[in-house]
């Protein structure tokens, strides 16, 4: 357990819970050491009970936490830095932002103020320890880049990236959650017309998307070297793969991740 340090997360709607489930799993902090602020604090009523601090004062979150997370809607964000600014102290606090489509610049320039603010993406899957979280920073120091890089690396795997790339990572592994869990669905669905019940079929989708996963990770592998395992002459695999593909497969994958990036890179300046 970190006794030191005390996290503030300001806006604790899905990613911010994620987050405070998955500090609290992996032991890094204890549920006390943890302020959750959101607008409506009924909905937090069973986290308090569970021994989260529990308030809608986001000033004095930050009054009390060394790390704030920002972690409300983009268009959200403005009205949050307005109301924590004046309890901001550059000396003592570092800003996290999970905020999609923010920069680093933005929320200085928009508070004002030189202090440290790195940016993180994670993804829900946080929650259980098996994050893919994308960091990046224009101005913390290595010591700090290295405090945010240790947190997430408790709760899955993090890489640091250069700022440019952190909309085309919340493409790829924050939306990415909804995209492989709709494949993954999909597949279900398959199954259950070729034979299997509803819950049966989802859980063979998902193991099996685990082992293909699991696969590529755990022998460093490249997918089509996994695929030509799987795919016999002339067999079912390959038949039904090759349905898939002129069907848009691949390309509907691509084009939507790309989608998402436009998307992602707008979502703060359209508001
Ligand atoms: N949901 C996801 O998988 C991911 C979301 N993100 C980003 O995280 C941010 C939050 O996304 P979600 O958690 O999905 O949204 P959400 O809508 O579930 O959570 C935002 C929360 O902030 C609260 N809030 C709004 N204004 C507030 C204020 N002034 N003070 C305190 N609380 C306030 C809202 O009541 C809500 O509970 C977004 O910027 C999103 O782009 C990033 C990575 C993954
Ligand atoms: O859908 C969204 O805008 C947010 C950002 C990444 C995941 N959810």
């Amino acid at each position: 357990m970190n006794s030191e340090k005390t996290i503030a997360i300001l806006g604790s709607g899905n990613i911010g819970l994620s987050l405070a489930k998955g500090l609290v799993k992996a032991g890094i902090y204890q549920p006390e050491q943890i302020t959750l602020t959101r607008r409506n604090i009924a909905a937090l009523a069973e986290l308090g009970n569970a021994g989260y601090q529990i308030t809608s004062d986001n000033l004095q979150a930050v009054k009390g936490a060394n790390i704030i997370v920002l972690a409300v809607l983009p268009q959200q964000l403005k009205k949050l830095l307005d109301e924590i600014k004046e309890a901001i102290n550059p000396a003592k606090h570092l800003l996290i932002s999970i905020i999609t489509g923010v920069a680093c610049i933005d929320i200085r320039q928009h508070l004002d103020m030189d202090v440290q603010v790195v940016r993180s993406m994670p993804n829900t899957a946080i929650a259980i320890g098996q994050s893919m979280t994308c960091i990046a920073s224009d101005n913390a120091s290595v010591v700090n880049l290295s405090i945010v890089k240790e947190l997430f690396d408790t709760v899955g795997v993090t890489i640091q990236i250069n700022e440019e790339l952190m909309t085309s990572a919340t493409a790829l592994c924050a939306c990415g959650i909804a995209f492989f869990l709709r494949s993954i669905r999909a597949a279900s669905q398959g199954g259950t017309e070729i034979g299997f019940h509803a819950h049966d079929a989802l859980k063979m989708a998902a193991q099996t998307a685990k082992g293909a996963a699991d696969l590529l990770l755990q022998l460093a592998s490249h997918p089509e070297q996994e695929i030509d395992k799987v795919t016999s002459p002339k067999g079912c695999t390959i038949a039904g793969l090759n349905e898939m593909e002129h069907n848009g497969f691949s390309s509907a994958m691509i084009k939507g991740i790309k989608m998402s990036a436009d998307i992602a890179a707008v979502l703060y300046k359209r508001d």
